[in-house]
């Protein structure tokens, strides 16, 4: 029961693993000595040697406490071992997933990746805190022990040794086809997992869709079923137990019989005590090999799990951080940049054409750029090109003359506020939301944000204004509130990029020009103005902008001052009458 990764995974985690080996070694030695003394007391009692039996009888006490201690020990060390794994796992995971970032997470399944790491890892943990040590343990004592009683009675050893080798291979036929059908268990678990997760994530749009029940009823025969199979699968693994109890017994009483038949005609207080030895050395033969049918099932769970980790931690990131750069510093701090792209094409994995062609604009230091353009356009594209989430496939993108690619990545995420048009709010005060990109904020600095972003006023009715704690996502807000929020979460950071993908969708269209003009006085750390990408689609927003790109179908048609692009004929004013029955058409004609 062994695995790659587990294997590679373990190398990290030597120090718990040895020392639950070494107790478990201990333990067993606890065993072997309380068998001899006993057969040394049950001896001397034969021989009338009471001095000698009291002796060897306080010796089975003693032996008896240490175990004790040791047990214990064991326990605490498991539970600590257990602990260790856990962390250090979910740590390596959590770096994994954050490294993969937010394209990777959107590919696959939200519940998926969560079982991984949280089901996943209890399912390891138990692998290397109690069946690995295990295994080593049974490995080591019935070798030395069975090595140990042939040089006493080598017909009873042979026996033993047969025993224990049944007794631990035969079950392992089977281990295989378990496995397998264990892995594929667990990824079904998976999906069962995500499509529950998904589930309550849409119960509204289910319970609307009258979809509910049928979705209920689903997941109920699909977890059935999911029973149905490990309820079978734990028979055969009981059997195997069944099998390998019964080598052990028939192995204990062979191994007396043979000793009883090559003692015949001895001493009998010599015959007596050499077939009470092997009576106990076979009981402490077998010990470890029960205790390892004990901790097989938590090797079992821990293999069947890591075809989930192994994936996750075998994912490649879109992009890899091989930047070796900071961000070019002005007199007083990061001074905001020129973001020039030139030819910049992307295709997705998978797809048969780029969605973005020959890109090429350039935002001046400190000047807004509105991306507008219909839906489908590439506009987001573009913004996970800039956040360097993606990379392009041709062409480049520099910040102040500098590719992307050579900024290391924690500069440039530093760097560059961004916000989209769903932003995430987390369980905490508004103040704690608003700190989130920069944890020194002051309270003056936090209220500023927000009447920037024209969140204030509604933040102080709240029942404990900026104190309120927040609903998990931020469900207890607007999508406009949260909107606003988000904006003043992002201009707290005082960045010197900021780009905001349709981050006022929801907002109205009052509030806009507010949350605009907040933009306009927004500065970034080293004072001036912050370069500022927005992507809209409402066009009154990019009338603010300093200029104006318009992308068709992955191609730049235009670009220019909004007002020079409104007034002539062309792809912007296209999008203007198109946009002209909405009040943001009327707001700009
Ligand atoms: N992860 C993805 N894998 C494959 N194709 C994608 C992926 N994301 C987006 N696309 C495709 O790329 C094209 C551009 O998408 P993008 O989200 O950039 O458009 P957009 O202009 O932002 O649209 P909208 O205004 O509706 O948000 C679309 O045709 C979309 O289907």
């Amino acid at each position: 029961m062994f695995h790659r990764r587990l294997i590679a995974l373990a190398r990290g985690l030597l120090g718990p693993i040895a020392l639950g080996v070494l107790l478990g070694v201990l333990i067993s030695a606890t065993y072997v000595a309380q068998a001899l003394l006993l057969v040394v007391a049950l001896t001397a009692i034969g021989a009338g040697d009471q001095q000698r039996a009291v002796l060897a009888l306080a010796g089975v006490v003693a032996a008896v406490a240490v175990r004790a201690g040791l047990l214990w020990a064991r326990e605490v060390a498991a539970a600590w071992a257990g602990g260790q794994v856990r962390a250090r796992l979910r740590d390596r995971l959590l770096l994994q997933v954050a490294d993969l970032g937010p394209t990777f997470v959107a590919q696959g399944r939200v519940g998926a990746t969560r079982a991984t790491v949280v089901e996943g890892v209890d399912a390891l943990e138990g692998y290397y805190s109690r069946y690995l040590p295990q295994v080593v343990v049974t490995a080591l004592v019935p070798i030395v022990l069975v090595a140990a009683l042939f040089t006493v009675q080598p017909a009873a050893a042979t026996v033993l040794a047969v025993a224990v080798g049944l007794a631990l291979v035969v079950p392992r036929f089977k281990d295989a086809t378990l496995l397998r059908s264990g892995r594929e268990r667990w990824t079904t678990w998976l999906d069962i997992n995500a499509d529950y997760l998904e589930a309550m994530q849409g119960l509204p749009t289910l319970r609307s869709a009258g979809a509910d029940r049928r979705r209920r009823d689903g997941l109920q025969t699909r977890s059935t079923a999911l029973y149905v199979d490990t309820m079978r699968e734990l028979r055969i693994s009981l059997l195997e137990n069944g099998f390998s109890m019964f080598v052990q017994q028939a192995g204990t009483a062979g191994a007396v019989v043979v000793t009883v038949v090559a003692v015949t005609g001895v001493v009998p207080a010599a015959a007596a005590s050499t077939v009470l030895l092997v009576l106990l050395g076979a009981v402490e033969c077998f010990r470890p090999v029960r205790d390892l049918t004990r901790a097989w099932h938590a090797g079992y769970l821990g293999l069947t799990a890591v075809d989930g980790l192994d994936a996750l931690l075998s994912a490649r990131p879109a992009v890899t951080d091989t930047g070796r750069r900071d961000l070019p510093s002005g007199s007083t701090g990061t001074a905001p940049p020129t973001i020039a792209l030139r030819g910049v094409e992307y295709t997705f994995p998978g797809a048969d054409s780029p969605v973005l062609r020959d890109v090429t604009f350039t935002v001046p230091a400190g000047s807004t750029v509105a991306v507008v353009g219909r839906s489908g356009a590439g506009k987001s594209t573009l913004v996970g090109l800039l956040t360097r989430e993606i990379d392009p496939d041709r062409g480049e993108i520099h910040w102040d003359g500098i590719a992307l690619p050579a900024l290391r990545r924690p500069a440039l995420r530093a760097g560059t506020a961004v916000v989209g048009q769903h932003p995430y709010l987390f369980a905490q005060s508004v103040a704690d939301n608003l700190r989130l990109g920069a944890p020194t904020a002051s309270d003056e600095e936090i209220v500023a944000a927000a009447r920037a972003a024209d969140a204030d006023a509604f933040v102080r009715d709240l029942p404990d204004g900026y104190d309120t704690v927040l609903a998990e996502g931020g469900r207890s807000l607007s999508g406009g509130q949260r909107q606003r929020l988000a904006l003043a979460r992002a201009l707290v950071r005082r960045s010197p990029l900021l780009v905001l993908d349709e981050a006022t969708s929801a907002v109205d269209t009052v509030s806009e020009q507010a949350v605009v003009a907040g933009l306009r006085a927004a500065r970034s750390a080293s004072g001036d103005r912050p370069t500022c990408v927005l992507v809209v689609h409402r066009l009154a927003t990019a009338l603010t902008a300093e200029q104006v790109v318009v992308l068709d179908a992955g191609r730049v048609v235009q670009t220019g001052p909004p007002a020079e692009l409104a007034a002539a004929p062309g792809p912007f004013a296209d999008l203007l009458d198109a946009q002209q029955g909405e009040p943001a058409g009327a707001v700009l004609r």
